[in-house]
């Protein structure tokens, strides 16, 4: 907490962002450059699970895994790589990458963008009031004469089965800040985080078994999943679909953790990571002082505004509303909200029609997301059953991504595919899906024509070089046009 700052502005501010994690300092520079008064409340570290816990480490820790899987799939370069990974060097650059989890550089950023920070536990009290409580007691209050802005992210649900807690159970902190390498990890959950974290400590020694009570990855195309299970076999992982956790029991803490599987079998392993979904850090929020239900998600219109709260004062983005729990679809509402901010404090008309500068139109049509296993997997818009659910006239083009030379030059023996939704009625892509080695920077090639809803007839002049893996797009679109 700064006081002085506090005292200069007697705690009345335009906008008070709750949470310094991307999505609330996405929201905070927005509204600055609008030219707005702006304090940010943060309890922990700025930077958010996004910078400590999660993407950042995840990829960091990821990288060298898939680095060296990459090197080995290339003739000539798979002899030079004989050794293991050296893991201590592995931590070191993830702890270079997270900062050693000191938070310093990313408050002297805030400070840079002229807001204010106040360390400590923000609670609303009612319409534009904002407590903030330190960790020693001391309370102070802010007034926010135009937002408050909610951003205060989400953490690892557990669930409710015997022996959880005596089995001290890894979430995402754990599975991110960990320095040692458990013998045996058995992930619970098929997720985001199950997949990503059963590559990671696969990759660095563990001996990993993945729990899945459904198939990997069920919001993607179903050979996505696929491709990833496979992926994780071929390092040595035991993938296990269709199978639950019943029980747990570590009887001595520092022994090892025996799992009860409904299949009748048991599982014994060092340690247990439990990636089983989140839930929004809504709980001690204040959110019953403005007629909301504490611990809910919070339901928002196009700009953000949280929805059945009088006087569009308050604001929910990134996961709390649970559009999309990902760090740039949270910093697109966040770029979107604090211009809206911005707009409605200055009286001017606000742009929110669909795809206008003060909507968040891709979050219903065009959202991204890449998955960092080996192989990667990506996706943006609809899936073919979510657009057949939508009633769209669909044609699904399903491809080898080996049809690319490009690929095969990228990996001997590449395995991926490629699958693109095209609405037939406007001839443009509702949802591009891709499975393969490297093919997190082909994503935003299919972003930009969902988004942009190109018409395949101009599509085919965006013409990809040769031979990339962006070759694919030349043989989607002439299966397309292939009866
Ligand atoms: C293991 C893992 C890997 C991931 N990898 C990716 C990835 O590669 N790419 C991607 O796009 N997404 C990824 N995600 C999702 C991503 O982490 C989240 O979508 C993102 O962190 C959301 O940002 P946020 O700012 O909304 O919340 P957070 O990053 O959670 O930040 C919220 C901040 O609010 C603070 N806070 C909470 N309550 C209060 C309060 N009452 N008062 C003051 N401060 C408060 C918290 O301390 C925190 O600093 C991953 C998630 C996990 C778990
Ligand atoms: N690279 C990325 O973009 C990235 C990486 C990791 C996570 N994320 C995001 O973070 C969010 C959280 O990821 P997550 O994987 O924790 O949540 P999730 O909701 O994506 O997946 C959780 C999985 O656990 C399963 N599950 C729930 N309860 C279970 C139980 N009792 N036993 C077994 N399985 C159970 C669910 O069926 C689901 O498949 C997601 O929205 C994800 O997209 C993004």
């Amino acid at each position: 907490m700064n006081e002085s700052l506090e005292s200069r502005s007697n705690g009345a501010y335009d906008v008070v962002v709750l949470g310094a994690g991307p999505v609330g300092q996405n929201v905070a520079d927005h509204a600055r450059a609008a030219g707005l008064t702006v304090a940010v409340v943060e309890r922990e570290l700025v930077g958010g699970e996004c910078s400590y816990w999660a993407c950042v480490p995840s990829k960091a820790l990821l990288r060298p895994v898939v680095a060296v899987a990459d090197a080995q799939r290339v003739d000539g370069a798979r002899q030079a790589v004989t050794g293991r990974l050296d893991t201590a060097q592995v931590f070191a650059r993830r702890d270079r990458y997270v900062t050693d989890w000191d938070d310093t550089g990313q408050a002297e950023w805030v400070k840079s963008i002229g807001a204010d920070l106040f360390r400590g536990h923000g609670r609303i009290d009612g319409p534009r009031r904002v407590i903030v409580t330190r960790d020693d007691g001391a309370r102070h209050t802010l007034t926010a004469r135009h937002a408050v802005a909610i951003a205060t992210g989400s953490r690892p649900v557990l669930p409710d089965i015997p022996g959880i807690n005596e089995a001290r159970p890894w979430t995402n902190r754990h599975g991110t800040d960990s320095s040692t390498v458990p013998a045996r990890l058995a992930i619970v959950g098929g997720g985001g985080v199950g997949v990503e974290m059963a590559t990671l400590w696969q990759g660095l020694g563990s001996q990993v078994t993945l729990l899945a009570r459904r198939s990997l990855l069920p919001r993607m195309e179903p050979f996505a999943g696929e491709f990833i299970a496979r992926g994780l076999t071929q390092a040595g992982a035991d993938v296990r679909i269709g199978v639950r956790v019943t029980a747990l029991r570590r009887p001595d803490p520092a022994g090892p953790v025996t799992l009860t599987l409904d299949d009748g079998g048991e599982l014994e392993a060092d340690d247990v990571m439990f990636a089983t979904g989140r839930a929004p850090h809504t709980d001690d929020l204040g959110l019953d002082t403005v007629g909301l239900t504490p611990g809910s998600w919070l339901d928002v219109d196009t700009t953000c505004l949280v929805r059945g709260v009088e006087g569009d004062w308050l604001y929910a983005l990134g996961d709390v509303n649970h559009r999309a729990l990902l760090t740039h679809q949270g910093k697109y509402q966040a770029r979107t909200a604090g211009d809206a901010i911005g707009a409605r404090a200055a009286g001017l008309p606000l742009d929110d029609a669909p795809w206008g500068d003060h909507a968040t139109t891709a979050d219903q049509h065009a959202v991204p997301q890449v998955f960092f296993t080996d192989p990667e997997a990506g996706a943006v818009g609809l899936s073919a059953e979510e657009a057949a659910r939508a009633g769209r006239r669909t044609k699904v083009v399903d491809l080898d991504l080996s049809a690319a030379q490009g690929a095969n030059l990228y990996a001997d023996g590449y395995q991926g595919h490629a699958r693109m939704v095209v609405d037939l009625d406007r001839e443009i892509l509702l949802g591009v899906t891709f499975v393969g080695y490297g093919i997190s920077e082909l994503l935003h090639s299919a972003t930009i024509a969902v988004a942009g809803e190109v018409p395949l007839k101009r599509l085919r002049h965006a013409v990809a070089c040769f031979p990339t893996v962006s070759e694919i797009w030349l043989f989607l679109l002439a299966a397309y046009h292939r009866k």
